[in-house]
């Protein structure tokens, strides 16, 4: 197999003196969607604010391309190529639709152009020029992803795109992931919504006390249920 676009090992992260990750290895290959499961603060967040460089207490070895993260400071890492979708969105309330798209900075060549992006989200185009305080949850998230689309990064960080948006609008992220991944993009994804993760996966890590306990492929999915129900709850 060709090496992965991103590698992980022995990932460990503090938030001052709480240590939070223990050794994290993970792997995601190019044109692969990853997902990472895990019951509420088992160190999933974290495990993408550690690659991103956001939480900086952290040791082990990181890569994007064979290229070490570890070492660069915040603004090279987005650079390497790495885009970020943090659960919270990071939308500017008083900038339009198309100025919080234009606002990200290109890191790379091979970013979406407008049309493209425009016409994979065809919701925000009719509201380009609406506030973003105007925007519903989906249309904040729709946005937020479609902003790192238009940077070039090679893979997107998506912290749980479907938290608190309604069943009608997940389908549409579902969409959109499944979409992005025709084109080749490469995708981490936390989720806590396994329903929804389960239909746009290749592959799941399960996390458990800042650890990975498991690792599967989508065909392997139905032969880990019981213990998948055993460690998230489902
Ligand atoms: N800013 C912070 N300061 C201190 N501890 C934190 C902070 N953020 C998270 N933690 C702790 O780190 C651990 C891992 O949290 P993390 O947010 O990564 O979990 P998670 O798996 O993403 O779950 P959730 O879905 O609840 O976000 C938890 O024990 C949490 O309480």
């Amino acid at each position: 197999m060709t090496e992965p676009l991103l590698q992980v090992k022995g990932l460990q992260a503090w938030y001052g003196e709480s240590h939070v990750l223990h050794g994290v290895d993970l792997q995601v290959h190019r044109g692969e969607t990853v997902t990472l499961l895990g019951r509420n603060g088992a160190g999933k967040t974290t495990t993408l604010k550690s690659i991103m460089g956001v939480l900086r207490k952290r040791q082990g070895e990181i890569r994007l391309n064979g290229k070490d993260l570890m070492g660069l400071p915040l603004h090279q890492i987005a650079y390497a190529g790495l885009g970020f979708v943090p659960e919270e969105r990071g939308i500017f309330s008083g900038l339009s639709v198309h100025e919080n798209l234009m606002l990200p900075p290109k890191v790379a060549d091979g970013g979406f152009t407008l049309d493209e992006i425009y016409h994979l989200f065809p919701n925000l185009a009719e509201r380009r020029n609406s506030q973003g305080t105007k925007l519903s949850g989906g249309e904040q998230q729709m946005l937020a992803i479609a902003r790192i689309l238009r940077t070039g990064a090679n893979i997107l960080l998506l912290d749980e795109p479907t938290e608190g948006l309604a069943p009608v609008i997940v389908q549409r992220i579902g969409d959109v992931i499944r979409a992005l991944k025709a084109k080749g993009m490469t995708i981490l994804l936390v989720e806590q919504n396994f329903r929804f993760a389960r239909k746009v996966a290749d592959r799941f890590y399960v996390m458990e006390d800042g650890h990975m306990i498991d690792t599967f492929t989508a065909d392997e999915l139905e032969g880990r249920m019981d213990s998948l129900n055993e460690t998230l709850g489902l």
